[in-house]
């Protein structure tokens, strides 16, 4: 047995003081499979007298995060401060140039720069946690399912929408009360912007694509949108329609090359990610030859995101390489982003239409004029002269179609407020 993995840990938050109490809870257990101790000798935040339920006895602490990068006692570097510029890249940056691998959770960080890092010369630089937290979906693609082609994957990544959206449907309740509600609770971020409009699923969404397909972090590629948007009508319409709402993350492999997009999507209840609710992750990859595989589990969370990251510990202690993104840099296959425009699926459209003859007719001749076919339709009671809800589901068509569809429809004069859409989709 060699000497104790000696860790420099950058950033006691949630996730710093997880990680420090898991290494301490598990430390028998984690020597035994690791083959070494694991063991935190240094440590950095911003708050040195601030109680947060873990013993920092005996560490040396540091100020300046990238001062713990220079501790040469110190063999691996944690960033868990987050955030793409600022301290965590500094950090980051001098911990590879001092040849040292680094462990983190920042998936800010790695969507945005990660190609940039994986560039440099021998850089070991491991991210579990950064996507879906306590799933081990990073190492299901990179080292279980290494043998297989990846087609595509469709996932639930973010808690606090799933919270929200799962909410708005059992309770019967609006987006802003819900939020509200998250918020107060301290589930939801004062800012929960990159949480609701779907920049944090993105962000892991660019991040699991590289690895399924072998190619650089696209983060510019990915379409997105978030959940602001999504009413508790439309929530209701689903429901009667056979469909759960949920902010999804997808990215598929086409003919024409990868696609990568966030927005709320229609599920149908038989499908897996359907009955996924509140703060749960799920992820449904399909491989060839696997088929289908189905993880779901904690996407957050002090315990869930500090098992990742000592998964990724002990992959170093052990003295396993992999190549961050799955394969080796000059390896990297230059696959073109498909633009959401091309994306072909189906659509749920609902329109607040003035109730009086001929409306319908109007509708559905833009439809025709975009070679848009209709599945069903649905309209409830009668309000002559009032707005009432009209529900159209189509079956395939091209997003750029149905765009400009909707550009001329949100023009007639019978149709009240624009129009809602929500891609249905059948993971
Ligand atoms: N909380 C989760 O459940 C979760 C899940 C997955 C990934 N993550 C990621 O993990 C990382 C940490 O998240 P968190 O929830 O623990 O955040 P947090 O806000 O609870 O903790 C951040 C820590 O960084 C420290 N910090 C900030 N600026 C610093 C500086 N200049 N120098 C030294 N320390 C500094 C703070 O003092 C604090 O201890 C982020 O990248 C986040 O996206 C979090
Ligand atoms: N804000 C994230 C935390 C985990 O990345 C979520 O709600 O899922
Ligand atoms: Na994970």
């Amino acid at each position: 047995m060699t000497g104790a993995l000696a860790v420099g840990i950058a950033g006691l938050g949630t996730v710093g003081a997880g990680v420090v109490r898991l290494l301490a809870d598990h430390a028998a257990l984690i020597e035994a499979r690791a083959g070494r101790k694991v063991t935190v000798v240094a440590v950095s935040a911003r708050d040195r007298a601030r109680n947060r339920g873990v013993s920092l006895e005996g560490l040396r602490w540091y100020d300046d995060p990238v001062a713990l990068a220079a501790d040469t006692k110190v063999d691996v570097v944690v960033e868990l401060i987050g955030g793409a510029d600022g301290p965590a890249h500094d950090l980051v940056m001098a911990a590879l140039a001092a040849g040292k691998p680094v462990v983190t959770a920042n998936k800010a960080l790695i969507a945005m720069r990660g190609s940039a890092l994986g560039a440099i010369e021998g850089a070991s630089i491991r991210f579990e946690a950064a996507v879906a937290g306590g799933i081990p979906v990073i190492k299901a693609l990179r080292e279980g399912l290494a043998g297989d082609r990846i087609a595509g994957f469709a996932g639930i990544f973010n808690g606090t929408c799933n919270y929200i959206l799962s909410r708005m449907r059992a309770e019967k309740l609006d987006f802003a009360t819900v939020l509200a509600d998250a918020q107060a609770q301290g589930y939801a971020e004062a800012d929960p912007s990159f949480d609701i409009d779907g920049i944090d699923t993105a962000h892991k969404l660019a991040i699991l694509a590289a690895i399924a397909f072998g190619r650089e972090v696209d983060f510019g590629a990915v379409h997105v949108e978030g959940i602001r948007g999504v009413s508790a009508l439309d929530i209701a319409f689903a429901e009667e329609l056979g469909y759960r709402i949920k902010l999804l993350g997808i990215a598929r492999a086409t003919d024409a090359g990868i696609e990568t997009r966030v927005h709320p999507a229609m599920v149908p209840l038989a499908a897996p990610l359907a009955r996924v609710d509140g703060v749960n992750n799920a992820v449904v990859i399909e491989g060839d030859p696997v088929g289908q595989i189905v993880l779901q589990g904690r996407g957050a969370g002090a315990g869930p995101t500090a098992s990742a990251v000592v998964a990724d510990l002990i992959d170093l202690a052990r003295g396993r390489a992999a190549p961050m993104l799955g394969v080796a840099p000059q390896a990297l296959a230059r696959r073109a982003a498909v633009p959401m425009a091309a994306h072909r699926g189906a659509y749920f459209l609902r329109l607040m239409v003035v109730d009086q003859p001929g409306v319908i007719a109007d509708v559905t001749a833009v439809l025709r004029d975009h070679g848009i076919s209709l599945e069903s339709m649905l309209q409830h009671g009668r309000s002559p002269g009032d707005a009432v809800a009209v529900v159209l589901v189509t079956h395939v068509t091209q997003e750029a179609a149905m765009a400009a569809a909707i550009t001329r429809l949100a023009a007639l004069e019978s149709v009240q407020v624009p129009p809602a859409l929500i891609r249905i989709e059948t993971a």
